[in-house]
C-alpha cells in the first residue's frame, strides 16, 4: 500500500519525501522493523519512540509517522508528522488492514472488574448460538477454537487489526474484546468501529497509572465517548458512575440493573456453590456461575445478546449452560471436602465481592460446624501500591485466617510489598494473619490449617500459569499447587 493511502481522511500536520512510498508493514517497535515498514514513533512511559527513528531507517523502514521530524531527513524515506502518533496509528492501521472492525460485530467491555468474565461469556454464548467468533481477553485471544496467547488485556491497535483480519478470514461474525483503561489512554482502540460497548463497574485500581480516580473514570468514559451513533452503549446503572459513562456518547443508551428500572432487569433468587438462580426479564433461569457479581455479568451478557438481535429465550437457554472463564471462582475440592477457590480478585472491590460471596454461601451451609474461611492473598509489584493495605484489611475483615504472600513481585522487593499490606491490618486482626513470602509455602500452610468443609480462597492470580519475579516468569499455577498440597495432606 502507498503511504498516502494509509492516511486517507486523516488530518496531517506536515509531510516530507514521497507519499507514494510503498509500505508493507506497520510497527511502533524499532526492533520489529523490516524492509518496507512504516515505523510509528510513539512517546511511551519509559522511553520516546522518536529516538529510534534512525535505527528504524537503518533496518529498512520506508516511512516514518511521528510528532516531530528528526533533524536529519533521509530523502529516500517518506515522513508524516501528526499531532498524536499513537491515535493516528489506529486510523492508519484500520486503513492498512481495510477496516476489519467494520466487517464484524465488535463489542468492547470496560470496567474495573468483570471484563474477562463478560467478554468470555459472550464469546462462549455466541459460539453456542452457532456463530464463528473472536475473543481478545486477558486470559487469551481466540479465533473459534484456535488459542493465541495474550500479552495484554487489550492488545496494541496493530495487533488487534491483524487479529481481526485473521478472524474475518476464518468467517467470524462477532468479536468480543476487553477495553482496559490503559488501552483507552494509550489509544489502543483508536480507529476501531464498535457495534457496542459495555460498562461493568468502576472501583479503585491503577491509580499509579492514572494519578487520580477522576482521571481513571475519564479514561473509561473515553471508550463510550468514541462510540459511533450506530452502536449501543450498555451500562450498569447500579454502579454510581454507570450513567456518567454515557453522558457524552453518541451511541444508543441502554441499561441493566439488579436494583432498579432498566432496559434489562434481573433479580437473584438464590446463590449457592452450585450456581445462581435468577429472574431475568421475568424468566427464571439457573446459571453455572457463582456470586452476586456474576449476576451482573450474566445480565450484561444477556442484554448485549438481545441488543445484537438474538432471541431472548434462546439466549437464556444457551447462557444457562455456559461455564465461567478459567481462574474465576474456580473450585478445587479435596477428598476430605476442603473447598479451595482460586480467583483472579486482584483489586479491593473484587476481593470484597468474592469474600462476601464466600461468607454468604458459608452461612447457608446446613452443618453443625461453621466452616472457616482462610484467605491467601498478595499484591502485584510495579502496580498501584495504594491498594495493598486496603486489600489486606478486606481479607482480614472477611476471613478467619489470612496468609499474606507474594503475587507477581515483578521488580519490587516482595517483603516491602508485604510490609505495605501488613500496614493495613488493624491491631485486632494481627493475630489472625501470617506472612509467608513464598506463595507455594503459603498455599501449603493454608491447607495444613484447614479442616473438612473449610474454604480456602487463593486470590489474585486466577488463570495465571507463572509468577513473575525480577523479569523472569517461573511456572506457577495456584490450582496445581493447591491440588498438590491436597494430595500431600491425603498421603500424610
Ligand atoms: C504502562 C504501559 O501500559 N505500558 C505499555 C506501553 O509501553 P510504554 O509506554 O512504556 O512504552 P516505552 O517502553 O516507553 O516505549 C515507547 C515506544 O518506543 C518504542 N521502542 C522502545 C524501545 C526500542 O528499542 N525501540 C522502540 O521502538 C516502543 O515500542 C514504544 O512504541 O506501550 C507498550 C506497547 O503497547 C505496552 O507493551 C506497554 O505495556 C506494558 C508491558 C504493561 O505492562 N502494561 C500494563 C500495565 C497494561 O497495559 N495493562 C492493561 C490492563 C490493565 C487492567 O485493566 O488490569 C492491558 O491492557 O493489558
Ligand atoms: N462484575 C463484577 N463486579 C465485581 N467483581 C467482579 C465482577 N466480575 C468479576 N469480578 C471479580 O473480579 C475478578 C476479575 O474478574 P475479570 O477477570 O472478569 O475482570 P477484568 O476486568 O477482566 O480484570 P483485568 O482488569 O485484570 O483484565 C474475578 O476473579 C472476580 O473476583
Ligand atoms: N491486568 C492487571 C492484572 C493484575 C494481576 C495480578 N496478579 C498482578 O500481577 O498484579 C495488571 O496488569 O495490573
Ligand atoms: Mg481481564
Amino acid at each position: 500500500m502507498q503511504l498516502k493511502d494509509l492516511f486517507y481522511k486523516i488530518p496531517l500536520l506536515a509531510t516530507s519525501g514521497s507519499m507514494n512510498t510503498d509500505v508493507t508493514s506497520l510497527t511502533m517497535d524499532s526492533r520489529k522493523v523490516g524492509p518496507g515498514s512504516l515505523f510509528i514513533a510513539v512517546r511511551g512511559t519509559l522511553t520516546d519512540g522518536h529516538s529510534y527513528i534512525e535505527t528504524a531507517i537503518r533496518q529498512g523502514a520506508s516511512a516514518i509517522l511521528c510528532e516531530d521530524f528528526p533533524t536529519d531527513i533521509n530523502p529516500n524515506v517518506g515522513y508524516v508528522r501528526v499531532q498524536d502518533s499513537a491515535r493516528t496509528m489506529g486510523f492508519a492501521a484500520a486503513n492498512f488492514y481495510d477496516q476489519p472492525s467494520r466487517k464484524v460485530k465488535l463489542v468492547g467491555v470496560t470496567g474495573t472488574n468483570g471484563k474477562t468474565s463478560v467478554a468470555t461469556l459472550l464469546f462462549r454464548l455466541f459460539r453456542s448460538l452457532g456463530y464463528r467468533c473472536g475473543l481478545l481477553s486477558t486470559v487469551q485471544n481466540q479465533i473459534d477454537d484456535e488459542v493465541i496467547p495474550a500479552t495484554h488485556t487489550t492488545p496494541d491497535v496493530i495487533t488487534t487489526n491483524q487479529l481481526l483480519t485473521r478472524m474475518l478470514a476464518h468467517g467470524c461474525t462477532h468479536v468480543f474484546m476487553e477495553v482496559s483503561s490503559h488501552a483507552v489512554v494509550q489509544e489502543r482502540i483508536a480507529g476501531l468501529t464498535f457495534a457496542g460497548g459495555i460498562f461493568t463497574n468502576i472501583t479503585h485500581d491503577h491509580l499509579d497509572f492514572h494519578g487520580t480516580f477522576d482521571n481513571y473514570i475519564r479514561a473509561k468514559k473515553g471508550f463510550f465517548d468514541q462510540l459511533p451513533a450506530s452502536a449501543f452503549a450498555l451500562t450498569n446503572v447500579d454502579d454510581k458512575r454507570g450513567l456518567v459513562m454515557l453522558q457524552n456518547t453518541a451511541a444508543r443508551k441502554e441499561t441493566y440493573s439488579l436494583q432498579t428500572l432498566a432496559t434489562f432487569k434481573g433479580k437473584v433468587i438464590a446463590d449457592s456453590l452450585f450456581g445462581l438462580n435468577m429472574f431475568i426479564d421475568d424468566r427464571e433461569v439457573w446459571f453455572k456461575l457463582i456470586g452476586r457479581f456474576n449476576a451482573y455479568n450474566l445480565l450484561s451478557v444477556y442484554g448485549t445478546a438481545v441488543l445484537l438481535g438474538e432471541d431472548p429465550t434462546e439466549v437464556l437457554t444457551s447462557l444457562s449452560g455456559i461455564t465461567p472463564p478459567s481462574g474465576r471462582f474456580e473450585q478445587v475440592v479435596s477428598d476430605d471436602q476442603i473447598v479451595g477457590i482460586v480467583d483472579y480478585a486482584h483489586t479491593p472491590d473484587a476481593l470484597l465481592n468474592v469474600l462476601e460471596t464466600i461468607n454468604e454461601l458459608r452461612a447457608t451451609d446446613e452443618q453443625d460446624y461453621l466452616p472457616q474461611v482462610i484467605t491467601v492473598v498478595g499484591c502485584g509489584g510495579n502496580r498501584d501500591a495504594a491498594k495493598r493495605p486496603i486489600m489486606a484489611d478486606i481479607a482480614c475483615r472477611l476471613s478467619n485466617r489470612v496468609i499474606l504472600t507474594s503475587d507477581n513481585p515483578r521488580n519490587e522487593d516482595p517483603m516491602a510489598i508485604l510490609e505495605q499490606m501488613q500496614a493495613g491490618v488493624s491491631p485486632v486482626d494481627v493475630k489472625k494473619t501470617i506472612t509467608i513470602e513464598d506463595r507455594h509455602e503459603a498455599i501449603r500452610r493454608a491447607v495444613s490449617l484447614s479442616r473438612p468443609h473449610d474454604i480456602i480462597l487463593i486470590a489474585g492470580k486466577g488463570h495465571e500459569t507463572y509468577q513473575e519475579i525480577k523479569g523472569v516468569k517461573y511456572d506457577f499455577d495456584d490450582r496445581v499447587v493447591l491440588r498438590e498440597a491436597f494430595t500431600e495432606r491425603r498421603n500424610q
